[in-house]
Order: C-alpha cells, then structure tokens, then sequence
C-alpha cells in the first residue's frame, strides 16, 4: 500500500484526491492537512507521497518544508517559475533522504495533456500560433499553468524549428492582446459554468488547426494524480520531474 497524505485537502481538487486516494487499491489515506495545520506531522514513517493542491502563493514553501521532512511530494498547484523550480532543486540536493523526487504537473488530465503534446508536435508547420484558456471564475491565477506551458513548449518547438516571430500589425492594444509568454499570445476567459479548457490556434495562410481539450469534471484530473503518486512511489524518479508527458511514453 503506498500511504499518500494530501495538502489542501479542503479544496476542490484536495477534495477530490482524498476520495480517489481512498478507492484506489494500492493506496491508503494518511494524513489530510488543510490551511494552518502543522506540516510537521507528516514524516516518512506515515506517508510516502504527499500530494499537495493549495494556492500559488504559499506552495513553494510547502514543497521546501516537505522535503526538508525527507518525504516525496507530488504537485498539482500552478505557478511555478523557473527561479521556483531552481529552489526545489535545490533543496533536494540538500533532502535527508537518498532519491528523494518531487513531481510537478500543470495539468493531470490526459486530454490536456495530449492537447500539450499534439500542439509541440504541430507548432513548427504554422506561422500563427496563439493559446486561449478558459475556466470556473474561483480559479485565482490568469493565465492557467497549462496555457503557459503549453506556450511556452510552442516557443520553444517554433525556434528549434528557426521559426520568427508570429506575424502582428496590432498598433493599440490596450490589454486586448493577452500576455505574451515567450512571444506567444495567451488569452484567459473566466466563465460561470465552465471547469477547464485550452483551446491552441493554429493559422497558415488560408487554413487553420485547432487543437482544444476540455476537462468538464475535477474527476478527469485523478487518473494522472494517481498516476504520479505510483511512478513517485516507485522510487524510479529521484529529483525534480515536470509535467505528465514523463510518465506517457510520448
Ligand atoms: N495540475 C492540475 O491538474 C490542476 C487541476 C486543477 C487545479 N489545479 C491547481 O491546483 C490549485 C488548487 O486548486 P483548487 O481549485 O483545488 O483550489 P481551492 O482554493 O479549492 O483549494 C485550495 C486549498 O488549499 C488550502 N490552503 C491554502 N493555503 C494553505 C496552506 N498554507 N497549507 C495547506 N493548505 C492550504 C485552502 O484552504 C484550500 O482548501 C490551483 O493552483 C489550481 O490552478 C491544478
Ligand atoms: O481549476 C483550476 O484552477 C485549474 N488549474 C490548472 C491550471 O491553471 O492550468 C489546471 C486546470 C484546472
């Protein structure tokens, strides 16, 4: 039994990852923490992997102090920087336990996913490429950790393909454009009703390639935190992992 203990449990997706924790075969439920609990609780004699879902602003320092407590975590809360993910690095060269592995991942659903991936694979054959997010209004950050993934794997497929910048006569903006992730316009949209969704567009002259992936229930995101939490568990996965495509043999 892999004994998985969860921060942010109170959450939508904390929530969600203790019932699916609880009904899956090879896991067991340790601890549940939430906002102003101790961390200090939890320890490698009582969890293997901890799963943590908060909020941007206060991950990082629970991922630090959880390694420092020699215990593996995988992360589904967004707003990782490079400088971010240069500090887990960091502390897991310094982590009381040998192969010690955090795993990071914008997006646990299979559809986004692969929507990451086919966009990587298409990005070079396109002149125009720009990405739309959209979500519930309670998500707190704009643009989506996928959206600037996603943007930023195009970036980098466009210029190993010695691809230029995307073509752009806008002469006013006034914030109409987006933010612009490593020269790649990302729009965010915050709808009542909706969940998670990613739209990338594609444009060539006269033609165009959509490629959209939606996440219409929190349960879509379960299979891949399950996932996560084995290959972590596995101990084949020393140091720092980012992004699910790791584990899909894409
Ligand atoms: N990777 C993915 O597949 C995926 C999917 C959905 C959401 N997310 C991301 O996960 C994060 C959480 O989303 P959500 O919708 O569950 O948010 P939420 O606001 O519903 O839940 C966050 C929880 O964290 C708790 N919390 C806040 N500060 C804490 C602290 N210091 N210690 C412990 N718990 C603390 C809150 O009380 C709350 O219960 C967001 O960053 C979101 O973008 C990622
Ligand atoms: O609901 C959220 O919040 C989500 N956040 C992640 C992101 O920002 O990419 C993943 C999708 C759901």
């Amino acid at each position: 039994m892999i004994k998985v203990s969860i921060v942010g449990a109170k959450g939508r997706m904390g929530s969600h990852v203790v019932e699916a924790v609880k009904a899956a075969q090879d896991t067991s439920l340790a601890l549940t923490l939430d906002a102003g609990d101790d961390l200090t609780r939890i320890t490698p004699e009582n969890t293997d992997v901890v799963v943590e879902f908060t909020v941007p602003s206060v991950s990082l320092d629970n991922v630090l102090a959880l390694v420092a407590q020699g215990v593996n975590v995988v992360v589904g809360t967004t707003g990782w920087t490079d400088e971010k993910l240069d500090q887990v690095r960091d502390a897991l060269a310094k982590a009381p336990r040998e192969n010690q592995s955090v795993f990071i991942a914008p997006n646990f659903a299979i559809s986004a996913v692969l929507a990451d991936y086919f966009a990587k694979v298409a990005a070079p054959y396109f002149e125009s490429a720009e990405v739309i997010e959209l979500h519930h209004p309670n998500k707190v950050d704009a643009p989506s950790g996928t959206a600037i993934h996603t943007a930023r794997a195009i970036a980098e497929a466009r210029q190993d393909a010695g691809l230029g910048a995307v073509p752009d006569n806008t002469q006013t903006d006034g914030g109409s454009r987006g933010q612009v992730v490593d020269g790649i316009h990302v729009h965010a949209v915050r709808l009542r009703g909706l969940n998670a969704h990613e739209e990338v567009l594609f444009g060539n002259a006269g033609e165009q390639l959509t490629i959209r992936a939606d996440s219409f229930d929190r349960i879509s995101f379960m299979p891949g935190v399950l996932l996560a939490v084995r290959k972590i568990a596995s101990g084949t996965y020393p140091g720092l992992t980012v992004g699910l495509d790791h584990f899909l043999n894409l």
